[in-house]
C-alpha cells in the first residue's frame, strides 16, 4: 500500500488551465452561492471533458479488480485529476458545506461554523502565527480558512491552489470582505512551487496535501519555501494502523473515499510521519485528533445523524448533507440535466460525492481512516 515508486511531476500549463476555466465556469466565480454558481456555467463540452478526464480513473474499477497500474496511472496524472475534481465539486461543496473545505472536531453545544473556525484557529495557534507574518496556505480551496486565519492573527496569507476557478472564488470573497491587502491567491502545483527558498515565516495545509502523488514531494517543497526556524502544521487525511490492505472491505472503503474526494492514492500514517522526517522537519507534535473522546464525532454532519445537532441554525446547514437531501440533489440535478439547464455530469458528480461521503463515514466508524492527523514540524534554524 505504501508508495515506494518515484513519481514524476506533471508539466504545468497555466494558460491551458485558465482557458479551460473560462470555458467551463464562465463568469460563475462571481455568483453568490454554490447552487447559483452551478447553474450559471459556460460551455457544456468543457464540462463533459472534465467529467471524462476525472472519471476515466474510476469508472469500471473496483477494489477487487484494481491493479497497481491503475493506481500508478492516477498518481501520474495527480494534478489533472485534482484540478478536474475541483472543477466538478467546488459548487456542490459550497452549497452543502460552506467555504472552508475541511472537517473539524465538535465540542458540546458548539455550532457547525464555530467548530470549523475553531479547527482553523487551533492550527494557527499550533504553528505560532503572529501579526504581520508571511504565511502560506497550501491547497487553499476557496479561501475560507485563509480569510479566517488572516482575521484571527493579522498575518498576511498567500493561498496556493492548482484550480483556477477556486482561485477566482477565493479572490472574490477576499475582496468582498475587504481583505484584499492581507490575502493573495496564487496558481500552482504544490509539488513544484514557484516561490523562492526560505520565503515564508509559517506554512499550513488543511486536508489538501492528500491530493499529492507522494507526501515526501509536497512536504519537501514546503520545507524549501519555509524560513529556517519556521513551523509547518498540517491536518492530513490518512489510513490508520487498523487499515489492512489485504482486506477487500477495507480496500473498498479506501477506493470510495478516493473516488469521491479526488485522491489518487491515500497512504498510511507511518508514511506521512516518515515523509516529514525524511525531508528534514523536526517533528514537534503528531496526533490523530479523531481519537480524542469527543461526544460528537467529526463525521456526524455527513452521516446525516440529525440527533447530534446542537443548535437550531445547524439544522439548515446539516439537513443538506442527509441521505434524503442528497437523494433530492440527485433527482434535481438529473431533472436539470434532462431539460438541458445543468450540463451533463452534474448528477454523476453529486452521486460520486455522496458515495465518497458514505466511504468516509464507514472508514471513520471502523477506525480505518482519519481526516485530521495533526503533524507540526519545525525547519531547523541554520
Ligand atoms: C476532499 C478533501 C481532501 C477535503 C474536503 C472535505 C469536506 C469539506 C468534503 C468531503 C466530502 C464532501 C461532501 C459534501 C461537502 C464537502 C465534503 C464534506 C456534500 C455534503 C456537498 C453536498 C452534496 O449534495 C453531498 C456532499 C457529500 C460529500
Amino acid at each position: 500500500m505504501g508508495s515506494k515508486t518515484q513519481i514524476s511531476l506533471e508539466k504545468e500549463d497555466h494558460k491551458r488551465d485558465a482557458d479551460f476555466k473560462n470555458a467551463l465556469h464562465g463568469k460563475s466565480a462571481q455568483a453568490t452561492g454554490g447552487f447559483t454558481a452551478m447553474l450559471s456555467k459556460g460551455d457544456k463540452e468543457a464540462k463533459k471533458l472534465a467529467v471524462d478526464e476525472y472519471f476515466k480513473h474510476f469508472d469500471k474499477k473496483s477494489a477487487e479488480t484494481e491493479t497497481d497500474a491503475d493506481r500508478e496511472a492516477r498518481t501520474a496524472e495527480y494534478a489533472t485529476l485534482t484540478r478536474h475534481y475541483y472543477n466538478l465539486a467546488t459548487d456542490l461543496y459550497e452549497y452543502g458545506w460552506g467555504q472552508s473545505f475541511h472537517f473539524c472536531r465538535f465540542s458540546v453545544g458548539e455550532g457547525f461554523h464555530q467548530a470549523i473556525a475553531r479547527h482553523e484557529h487551533f492550527l494557527a495557534m499550533k504553528i505560532g502565527i503572529q501579526p504581520g507574518m508571511k504565511v502560506l496556505d497550501v491547497g487553499c480551496g476557496v479561501g475560507g480558512p485563509a480569510r479566517e486565519i488572516a482575521k484571527f492573527t493579522d498575518a498576511h496569507v498567500t493561498g496556493l491552489n492548482n484550480n483556477d476557478y477556486q482561485i477566482d472564488r477565493a479572490t472574490h470573497y477576499a475582496f468582498k470582505e475587504g481583505l484584499s491587502d492581507q490575502l493573495k491567491f496564487v496558481k500552482g502545483d504544490f509539488m513544484q512551487m514557484s516561490f523562492p527558498d526560505n520565503s515564508f515565516d509559517a506554512v499550513y495545509a488543511i486536508e489538501a496535501t492528500v491530493h499529492a502523488p507522494k507526501l515526501e514531494g509536497v512536504y519537501g517543497e514546503i520545507f524549501r519555501v519555509l524560513k529556517p526556524g519556521g513551523v509547518f502544521g498540517v491536518y492530513e487525511w490518512l489510513m490508520t494502523d487498523d487499515y489492512d490492505n489485504n482486506n477487500l472491505e477495507h480496500r473498498d472503503i479506501r477506493l470510495a473515499i478516493e473516488e469521491g474526494n479526488g485522491i489518487s492514492n491515500m497512504v498510511p500514517i507511518s508514511e506521512a510521519l516518515d515523509a516529514m522526517k525524511t525531508v528534514g522537519f523536526e517533528l514537534l507534535q503528531h496526533e490523530d485528533l479523531a481519537q480524542r473522546p469527543d461526544r460528537n464525532p467529526w463525521y456526524w454532519p455527513i452521516a446525516g445523524e440529525l440527533g447530534y445537532i446542537q443548535s437550531y441554525m445547524d439544522f439548515l446547514t446539516v439537513f443538506r448533507m442527509t441521505h434524503a437531501a442528497r437523494k433530492a440533489v440527485h433527482m434535481f440535478t438529473g431533472f436539470l440535466e434532462l431539460i438541458n439547464i445543468a450540463p451533463k455530469g452534474t448528477k454523476k458528480t453529486a452521486d460520486a460525492l455522496a458515495k465518497g461521503a458514505d466511504g468516509l463515514v464507514a472508514g471513520a466508524k471502523k477506525n480505518l481512516f482519519t481526516p485530521m492527523y495533526l503533524m507540526v514540524g519545525r525547519k531547523p534554524a541554520n
